[in-house]
């Protein structure tokens, strides 16, 4: 019963020497430790079996707890360089911050955090705000050198803080902007050409010509002809023998026309309207009823020559295919109706 009463003062004493490290009772003894940055490395893979091995081993705490402090020191100094800033000299800048919050209650769980997730522990120990930027300034100048690859992780990070996040992102956008602007483009070529400068409006603007070109023109609002007035109308009434088309009482044959001539005859007094087009005399008069634009619109073109008009409206009509029983004559200038007078006064 001795003996065992005697094991397990030792078990317990072991177990609490676990629990409760020594480190914090001759820690603060270990400044030396941190001049050997180097060890810490080591100490923590030897943490790890120790820990392992720990709970079987009597005596095996004891031997912990006198590694631990040589190792945890270290190792606090490496991976929380606030546990153990105790290092009168470089360590006091990294500590300043963080250090004071570890106490003694907490020492095990750190220790064990540390030994867990090293990188959590780093945040862990210090405030939430100094996780990002905190370690980017705190950690370079000692133990970045000696132990962690991650510090110079860290350090790309902060320094390209803004530059490096950014270059990253904005040129993804930007490529893909201009991986996907360019395929547009060549859309958006094709869709240049006919708007020519501004694309929507001038899609837009086709229609709104033909629009503008109907009140500049003079309203033109949809005629609606009388009843047996239908283009129809006027191709069977052109195809009749003798329609007297050309009009009432005129001689067989063309007439010799002056502009002067063409000009009273616009329609007006009884008489019929003439135009001029491409160097003949028309009588628009039976057409009138008849043309779709309406009575208004062809008698513009009355007593003068409407090529200008009739090519502007509608150049794709044949004026011919529908005017051409109302041929009446050839446009001639007044000299020659002058000289042709002449001569037959001299016959
Ligand atoms: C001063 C001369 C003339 C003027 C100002 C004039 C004006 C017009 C106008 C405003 C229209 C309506 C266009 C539209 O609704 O979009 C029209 C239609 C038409 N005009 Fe004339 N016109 C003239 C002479 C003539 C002549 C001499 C002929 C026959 C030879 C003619 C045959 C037609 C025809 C067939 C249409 C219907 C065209 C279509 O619907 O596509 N016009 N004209």
């Amino acid at each position: 019963m001795g003996w065992v009463g005697v094991g397990s003062l030792i078990a317990t004493a072991g177990y609490f020497a676990y629990r409760y490290p020594p480190r914090r009772w001759t820690g603060f003894s270990d400044p030396p430790e941190p001049t050997s940055d180097v060890p810490p490395v080591s100490p923590t893979a030897d943490e790890h079996s120790q820990a392992k091995n720990g709970v079987s081993d009597s005596n095996a705490p004891l031997i912990e707890i006198e590694e631990d402090e040589s190792q945890t020191t270290p190792k606090a100094s490496a991976s929380t360089p606030s546990g153990l800033p105790v290092p009168t000299l470089s360590l006091d800048e990294d500590t300043s911050g963080s250090a004071t919050s570890t106490d003694a209650p907490t020492p095990p769980v750190q220790r064990n955090m540390a030994r867990n997730t090293p990188s959590t522990d780093r945040g862990g120990t210090a405030p939430p705000s100094s996780l990002m930027p905190a370690p980017s300034s705190q950690r370079p100048p000692a133990p970045a050198s000696s132990l962690m690859p991650p510090p110079p992780a860290p350090r790309p990070r902060p320094t390209p803080n803004g530059t490096s996040s950014g270059q990253l992102q904005p040129p993804r956008p930007n490529n893909m902007s201009s991986s996907l602007r360019p395929p547009p483009s060549a859309a958006s070529s094709l869709r240049v050409p006919p708007s020519g400068g501004s694309g929507s409006r001038l899609s837009s603007s086709t229609l709104a010509p033909q629009t503008l070109k109907k009140p500049s023109n003079g309203a033109r609002s949809k005629v609606i002809l009388e009843p047996g007035y239908s283009p129809l109308d006027w191709a069977a009434l052109a195809a009749k023998p003798n329609n007297q088309l050309r009009g009432a009482g005129m001689p067989p044959g063309l007439l010799r026309v002056t502009p002067s001539m063409l000009k009273t005859q616009n329609g007006r007094k009884g008489r019929d309207a003439w135009t001029s087009y491409q160097g003949r005399i028309y009588n628009i008069s039976p057409y009138l009823p008849y043309h779709p634009g309406g009575k208004g619109e062809l008698l513009r073109g009355a007593g003068k020559d409407s090529a200008k008009l009739f090519q502007e409206i509608h150049p794709w009509v044949n004026w011919d295919g529908i005017l051409g029983e109302c041929l009446v004559g050839i446009l001639v200038s007044e000299n020659d109706i002058f000289e042709k007078n002449n001569l037959d006064a001299m016959d």
